[in-house]
């Protein structure tokens, strides 16, 4: 059984709590490691690191700091191989989906942050109102929160911009995906990053989660997760003016037209069932019109039925488990919601059986209204429905009929139609022909119940720094 603990102050540390939680191999469901559940003290011993190491950390100079990342980035990248295994076994996700995409995509956010923060947002005017400059403080402690969708990918999401600002971090992984968290923080120490600046709270949302969001010296909380814990959070950090962000689900529509291109199927698969599905990007709601309905529909139903469903440790397995025994329960119980309310299975709709991991086939289902609740509610698998649309329309009604409001792709030939579905289309995202390329340079979030802030490039900069103007007066 391995054991994992906290790391504060550059050394690992035990929880104040003895109770421990278990950690499963998803493609097995069995235990194969635990982590403490946390305790509100661990929060405070780790605000106090945190607090030791910034007056060293703020004052680095920009260059050094992305010294540092860059460090990082190639420390992680050295043990790649390491990484890979480690987050496929506590994901159960295909390895070259992590060694091909998500390791590498991680050191990239490191890397980019680097050079992000030689490029500070700062500025000056000299006119007859003074000299005024307005620099990018950085403020103090911060909060990162990430999930276990994609564990490592999204904490260094987090973690490089609140770095490069010259912030300490006290990251928060999911309780269901410690492991990769874990290994960074012995990689950071590994190449004597400087302690207290990056500490790790493992453990449960409730406990630490939670007393991290509520310290009132944690200055600003970054949030990846579901709707409901988004909602948790705000209240809190409303109640305390602090500074948040927060990106959660999704139910995002992709939108086909007559004239969509070739490799639209092709790419439809894969916005729907990457990861199993399991990305808050993916796309849950495919409206076809309906000259074109039954091709996609026949390509999307042969195509899936045809995908790979296994473990890690067959190299050709194209999909993995759902990542808790939890949500693999909460997806299988949509699908029958989903016939309740209708809807034709035209594919999929059960579990696989496979060495007693939590694996689902990938499903398809038609004859659902918008207003079903399995079309409403994110269900974050390999379960996407189909609609039919007639017209231009017709698609943005039936797109923006949703609470959430992440992402969406529409698909088509003709440059007007794709401009004005994007201006009328309500998701912080709009993909044309394409899904899920990302500019790092971008803003990254979603409108309505999807988010409230953006992450990425300067957005992420701005977010992690207080502006302070300085006037010098000229008279
Ligand atoms: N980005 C996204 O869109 C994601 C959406 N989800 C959705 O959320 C559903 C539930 O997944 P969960 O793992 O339960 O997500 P969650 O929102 O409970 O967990 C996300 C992170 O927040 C932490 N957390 C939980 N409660 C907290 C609290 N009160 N204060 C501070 N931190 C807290 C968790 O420990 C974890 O690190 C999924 O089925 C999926 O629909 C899950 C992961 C990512
Ligand atoms: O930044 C990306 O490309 C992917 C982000 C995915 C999430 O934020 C998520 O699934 O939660």
């Amino acid at each position: 059984m391995i054991g994992i603990e906290h790391w504060i102050a550059g050394e690992r540390r035990a929880s104040a709590a003895a109770d421990r939680l278990p950690v499963s191999d998803p493609a097995t469901g069995t235990v194969y490691a635990e982590c403490p559940r946390g305790h509100s003290q661990d929060a405070e011993a780790a605000v106090a690191a945190a607090e030791a190491a910034f007056p060293v950390w703020s004052v680095l100079k920009p260059s050094e700091r992305a010294r540092w990342l860059n460090r990082l980035a190639d420390a992680i990248e050295a043990r790649s191989k390491a990484f890979t295994a480690c987050e496929s076994r506590d994901t159960g996700k295909p390895l070259a989906l992590v060694r091909d995409i998500e390791v590498p995509r991680a050191v990239a956010n490191f890397r980019f942050f680097a050079a992000q923060c030689l490029n500070a947002p700062d500025h000056a005017f000299h006119d007859e109102a003074g000299l005024n400059y307005t620099r990018h403080a950085p403020l103090g402690t911060v909060a990162v929160i990430s999930p276990w969708n994609l564990p490592l990918y999204l904490l260094s999401w987090k973690l490089a911009p609140a770095l490069a600002a010259g912030n300490c971090v006290i990251a928060k992984p999911s309780e269901i995906t410690p492991m990769s968290a874990e290994l960074l923080a012995e990689v950071a120490h590994s190449i004597g990053f400087p302690a207290g600046v990056l500490n790790l709270l493992q453990g449960a949302g409730d406990t630490v989660g939670a007393a991290l969001v509520a310290h009132p010296r944690v200055r600003a909380v970054s949030f990846t997760g579901s709707t409901r814990v988004g909602h948790t959070i705000a209240a809190e950090c409303a109640r305390q003016f602090k500074k948040v962000t927060l990106e959660m689900g999704g139910k995002n529509p992709a939108v086909v037209f007559d004239d969509a291109p070739e490799h639209t199927p092709a790419a439809l698969l894969r916005a729907a069932f990457q990861n199993s599905g399991q990305i808050c990007l993916c796309a849950s709601r495919i409206l076809v019109q309906r000259g074109r309905y039954e091709q996609v529909k026949a390509a999307l139903v042969r195509d899936a039925a045809a995908l790979r469903v296994g473990p890690p440790s067959d190299s050709a397995s194209q999909l993995g488990p759902m990542m808790s025994k939890a949500h693999f329960d909460k997806v299988m119980a949509y699908i029958a919601l989903a016939r309740e309310e209708g809807g034709r299975i035209l594919c999929g709709g059960e579990a696989v059986e496979r060495d007693g991991g939590w694996y689902i086939a990938p499903t398809l289902i038609e004859g659902l209204p918008m207003s079903a609740r399995s079309c409403r509610e994110e269900i974050f698998g390999p379960v996407v429905s189909l609609h039919p649309f007639e017209d231009e329309r017709d698609a943005l009604a039936l797109a923006n009929d949703s609470e959430y409001g992440l992402a969406a792709s529409v698909w088509t030939r003709d440059l007007g139609r794709a401009r004005r579905m994007a201006d009328g289309l309500q998701t912080g995202i709009v993909w044309i022909n394409t899904w899920m390329q990302r500019d790092l340079r971008t803003p990254f979030g979603g409108m309505k119940q999807s988010g409230f802030g953006r992450e990425g490039g300067l957005e992420a900069l701005l977010f992690f720094t207080e502006p302070k103007t300085v006037c010098i007066g000229t008279d």
